[in-house]
């Protein structure tokens, strides 16, 4: 294995999976060493504190980084490499141990869910390189937020708000958060620019995806290639809460993107302009950015991870 000559960093997010994570460690690291993997590791302390982790690791000349963890910690992770300057973002490698509720990333790449094989794939070294969002909000000097999945605004980012209570039920926990916020979310107007054409809608949400799966399993978008340089869009519009529930199933297996009142388009960048309503989560990669409408550019060829 080519990789017995890297140095790895380690990055245990401990609350991950509900905790699972922390427990698993012990398993994990000696998985690791078995394997002759040469690892420094770190437990996060706090939410977000991959993003620091990762930025000292890179200045610190590691180039390998493996994440325990779920969705959100690899998106942790994704922001520290793409927010340094001091190697291309590519040139950095990501091996993925996922442990979170969700996992929604991995699933599109076909990425091993036991820590064994998981594992197994880093070791082999086989890598590929995906394209990523970089967001922008609208209502604040923010500074940017990028992702490696599907980011959103409306109904999705209310959930994922949410989501965090239910998170002892596993992957059902976003089915269950869908239908309890179903009841108290307010639909939105909005104006979104994408190349030359606008649409002005009342909208449930509006989806930016670049892999295929959000929610604990879901498919929002209609075609998403994290590789084309592109991104797969939906606009979900005035879908009543009879319809969405009539959905359920619909919004598991792909087939929602064929209703009437969603628009699907594929673009590399995409602006949301709120007309009321500028409170409104953000979501990237399940993780809440902030509130308002964005700008979202895409970022061909950026990622690079072991699969
Ligand atoms: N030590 C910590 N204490 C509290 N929160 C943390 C800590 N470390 C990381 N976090 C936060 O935990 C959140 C959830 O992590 P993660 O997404 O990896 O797990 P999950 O929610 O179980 O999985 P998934 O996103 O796949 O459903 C992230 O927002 C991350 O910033």
């Amino acid at each position: 294995m080519s990789s017995l000559s890297k140095k790895w960093f380690v990055i245990i997010n401990p609350t991950s999976g509900n905790g699972k994570s922390k427990k698993k460690w012990p398993e994990i690291k000696q998985l690791l060493e078995l394997h002759g993997f040469e690892f420094e590791f770190v437990f996060t302390e706090y939410s977000g504190h991959s993003v620091l982790l990762v930025q000292e690791a890179i200045d610190n000349n590691f180039m390998n980084i493996i994440c325990v963890g779920g969705d959100g910690t690899l998106h942790n992770i994704v922001n520290g490499i793409m927010s340094q300057n001091k190697i291309l973002s590519k040139n950095i490698h990501v091996g993925m141990i996922p442990i979170g509720t969700g996992n929604d990333w991995v699933k599109t790449h076909h990425i091993p869910m036991t820590i064994k094989s998981a594992i197994e794939t880093i070791f082999k070294g086989n890598i590929l390189t995906q394209d990523i969002g970089k967001i922008e909000l609208l209502n604040k000097n923010s500074i940017p937020v990028y992702f490696n999945n599907l980011a959103g605004i409306g109904f999705d980012a209310y959930v994922a708000n949410k989501v965090h209570k239910y998170k002892y039920l596993g992957p059902l926990a976003y089915l269950f958060g869908a239908i309890i916020g179903l009841f108290s979310f307010k639909k939105f107007n909005a104006i979104v620019s994408v190349e030359s054409h606008k649409y002005s809608n009342k909208n449930l949400m509006i989806l930016v995806g670049l892999c295929k799966y959000s929610g604990g399993g879901m498919r929002l978008t209609q075609n998403p290639d994290p590789f084309d340089g592109l991104f797969d869009i939906s606009i979900a519009q005035n879908l009543s809460k009879i319809e969405i529930i009539k959905n359920l199933g619909r919004l598991f297996n792909g087939k929602i993107v064929f209703n009437k009142k969603v628009t699907t388009l594929k673009a590399a960048a995409i602006d949301i302009e709120l007309i009321e309503n500028g409170a409104l989560f953000a979501q990237a990669d399940g993780e809440i950015i902030g509130s308002g409408g964005f700008k979202a550019t895409i970022i061909p060829k950026a990622f690079t991870f072991y699969c």
